[in-house]
């Protein structure tokens, strides 16, 4: 179908509707059929007043997202743009109503907002956003929306890029009428024709005062919001040049608000912000796109019933994911103890959720009805897939997974929750190699959206298929990897800590290493990620890494004397920080000594010879370069099936900063040039010892160094698939 719109005359309401499946997105095309719909309507004297709807139920998802990637400088979108809202829309001969229904997202909103009027269904959400791509609303929402409901909630909406359902926008005022989905275009047409011939009052939003605060709050409010941008998200530029647009217009007017709002738009535009960001939203919805598994004509099974072996935090959070999307639950333990705290942990969730308001207490009490303990396996006969969650040893891991061949249908999936063991190791005494596949959470499970899907050489496709299935019904984002130590975030992260706990040794201060790496964008620094995930299982997962790639590890003294001393961290009150009764973090001052020991182990301070002067950027480099490095590894063996699928990873992973667009975009706009560079000076700074090959750039980094070629181009033709 051809992309546009379409315009229908009806008893004297011009009705145009927007096409462009799936969400109406306004493409160029589109939005050049609407305004010349909207001309013509405004010119036939047929017509008294005009409905702008969207086909197949949904109204529209705003601009055209894939725009921003095809061109430079923001889509093309110009002032042409918005002076063609201003005639033909919102102040035309006729009045315009928007009829809307599911969603009236970015130019979607700015669109309705333009119009004369709105009418929506139940449900429908409307928000504008822009931000969480690096623009501002572009379409007059940075006017408009604050005229129509007060610069306080406009301001909150814009910065969160929170949408709001029909109840809450009716309230504001941003709804005339809710009303049911088959009387839709009815109600609109009514409106428009009562406000034609002066029934109703005809609102022009650009225009209104009457929502906005005094000049005096409207900046007090507009001063805060800045202050808040600032502090939340300090490497952000775009979230101020919003307010820029919001506050001309409030000084000066809406008409020269919007001109305004044109150059902020193009000054975030031209930001690698705004490129990252797009960036990631594209990639994180191609992780589900596998070729050969997704494209080949299979179908997933559904899965409605699943085992989770063991009620420990993070059986109990996947069993919590679960029974929140309405699934039924069989929850194994070994004994009645263990099983009832299980029980416990599924229902402490489920109460946090009722007490954050995010789900009703009839809600929690339905979800845990959902959920059948369980001491043996007696009822696995009835599961679809199986999530092992018990602790991390191989040999009992190989005996649950043979009981479970026995005890599960021959078509259900057998998968497991390590973040260590080999895969294949687990499944070693089954003959049902094609039906295991790993399942890896990121704790706490129920609230963390990232699952590492982990197929091995031997993984059906169809199990492939229904494990990307299973994750987008629990709300999580799946990223398949290859089997490896340490799948993809595991692994690509262990140079992280390493590279950290080598700067103590080398004589920089802990706390300046983590603030140099929570200015990057992470969410804490290293250290106070050792204390939050505790210095004992830092250590576990480190032993397994350099058992792998011994070649490559610095093995971090640090923590073993966290751990030797009993300073675990977070959980014991102590560990690089020390901990109030609030879990607030402060420098610690019992790590010295420990700081003092491990540099002696190291040896890299020598006697009288004083630190190396690094800056907040060496730093940085110091610490991402070699993770790059690895990332670079985990491309050029195929453990991820693209690129971009690393950068959803490390984003919804471990941090990374989203605005950076992922570890490998990242990696791009600094150039593989210069990462090699620097690393083979820091390889060649520590030749001849054990730490060479930490840093040793591998060969495909040095590949793409050497051709121009980009870390994001991948191996093409390679999958594992
Ligand atoms: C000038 C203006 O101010 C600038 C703008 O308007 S910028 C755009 C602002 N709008 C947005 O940010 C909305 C982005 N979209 C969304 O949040 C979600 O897609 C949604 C809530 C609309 C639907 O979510 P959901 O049902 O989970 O489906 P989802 O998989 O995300 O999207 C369905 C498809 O629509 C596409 N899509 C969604 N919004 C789109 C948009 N604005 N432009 C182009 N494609 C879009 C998705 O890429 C996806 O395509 P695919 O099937 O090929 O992968």
């Amino acid at each position: 179908m051809q992309r546009g719109t379409t315009l229908e005359v009806q008893a004297g309401v011009a009705v145009i509707t927007l096409r462009n499946p799936p969400v109406n997105s306004l493409h160029p095309e589109v939005l050049s059929s609407l305004f010349n719909h909207a001309r013509q309507a405004q010119a036939d004297s047929n017509v008294r007043a005009i409905v702008i709807t969207g086909a197949d139920g949904r109204f529209c998802a705003g601009f055209d997202i894939n725009q921003f990637q095809q061109s430079s400088g923001g889509g093309g979108i110009d002032n042409r743009i918005n002076d063609a809202f201003c005639e033909v829309i919102e102040s035309g001969p006729k009045p315009t109503v928007a009829a809307v229904s599911t969603m009236a997202l970015g130019g979607g909103c700015e669109l309705a907002l333009a119009c004369n009027a709105r009418v929506c269904t139940p449900g429908t959400s409307f928000g504008l956003p822009e931000l969480q791509l690096g623009i501002i609303p572009g379409f007059g929402g940075t006017q408009r929306l604050p005229r129509a409901v007060g610069l306080q909630k406009a301001v909150e909406m814009m910065l969160t890029s929170k949408p709001i359902k029909e109840a809450a926008a009716k309230k504001l005022g941003l709804v005339d009428e809710v009303v049911p989905p088959g009387q839709l275009l009815e109600a609109a047409k009514n409106l428009a024709l009562d406000m034609a011939a002066g029934k109703r009052a005809r609102v022009q939003s650009l225009y209104r005062t009457d929502r906005l605060e005094p000049l005096g709050e409207a900046l007090a409010v507009l001063q805060f919001a800045r202050a808040q941008a600032a502090k939340q998200a300090r490497n952000l530029k775009h979230p101020l040049l919003c307010l820029d647009a919001i506050q001309y217009g409030v000084e000066h007017g809406g008409r020269a608000g919007l001109q305004k709002e044109g150059e902020c738009f193009a000054a975030a535009a031209a930001l690698d912000t705004h490129k990252a960001l797009v960036h990631i939203f594209f990639a994180q919805r191609s992780t589900k796109k596998i070729k050969g598994v997704t494209d080949g004509g299979l179908r997933p099974r559904p899965i409605k019933r699943v085992a989770v072996l063991g009620g420990g935090l993070m059986g109990s959070g996947i069993a919590t994911a679960c029974v929140l999307v309405g699934m039924e639950v069989l929850l194994k333990e070994v004994n009645q103890k263990f099983l009832e705290a299980g029980l416990g942990r599924i229902q402490s969730n489920l109460a946090s959720r009722v007490k954050k308001g995010r789900m009703s207490e009839q809600a929690a009490q339905a979800a845990m009805a959902r959920v059948k303990g369980a001491l043996d396996y007696s009822d696995f006969g009835s599961v679809d897939m199986v999530i092992e969650a018990a602790i991390e040893d191989v040999r009992l891991k190989q005996d649950i997974f043979a009981d479970l061949e026995r005890a599960c249908r021959k078509d259900a999936i057998l998968s497991t929750n390590t973040s260590t063991i080999n895969i294949d190791l687990v499944g070693a005494k089954t003959s049902c190699p094609d039906r295991i596949i790993g399942a890896h959470f990121f704790s706490p499970a129920h609230v963390m959206p990232l699952l590492e899907i982990v197929r091995t050489d031997r993984t059906s496709k169809q199990v492939i298929l229904d494990t990307l299935e299973f994750s987008g019904k629990i709300k999580k984002t799946p990223v398949l990897v290859g089997n490896c130590t340490g799948f993809a975030v595991n692994r690509v992260f262990f140079p992280y800590t390493q590279a950290a706990c080598m700067l103590v040794d080398m004589g920089l201060d802990p706390y300046r290493i983590d603030a140099a790496i929570a200015g990057f964008g992470m969410p804490m620094g290293p250290f106070r990620l050792s204390d939050l995930v505790g210095a004992d299982v830092g250590l576990h997962v480190g032993k397994n890494v350099i058992e792998s790639y011994p070649e490559r590890c610095y093995p971090a003294r640090i923590i073993q004397l966290l751990v030797d001393n009993k300073r675990l961290g977070e959980k014991t009150g102590s560990g690089f920080y020390k901990y109030d009764a609030r879990r607030r973090a402060s420098p610690n001052p019992e790590l010295a000594p420990l700081v003092e020991q491990s540099r002696k182990g190291s040896g890299l301070m020598k006697q009288g010879v004083p630190p190396p002067k690094l800056s907040t950027q060496d730093i940085v480099e110091f610490i991402f370069f070699p993770v790059v490095n690895e990332g670079c590894r985990v491309i050029d063996e195929c453990i991820v099936d693209k690129a971009a699928d690393l950068d959803v990873a490390m984003v919804m992973g471990m941090g990374f900063p989203a605005y950076r667009g992922g570890l490998i975009f990242w990696a791009d706009l600094v150039g593989a040039d210069h990462i090699c560079k620097r690393l083979e000076g820091w390889a060649q700074q520590f030749r001849g010892t054990a730490l060479e090959g930490f840093f040793k750039p591998c060969a495909y980094l040095q590949a793409c160094a050497r051709s121009g070629t980009k870390l994001s181009a991948g191996k093409a033709g390679t999958s594992r698939l």
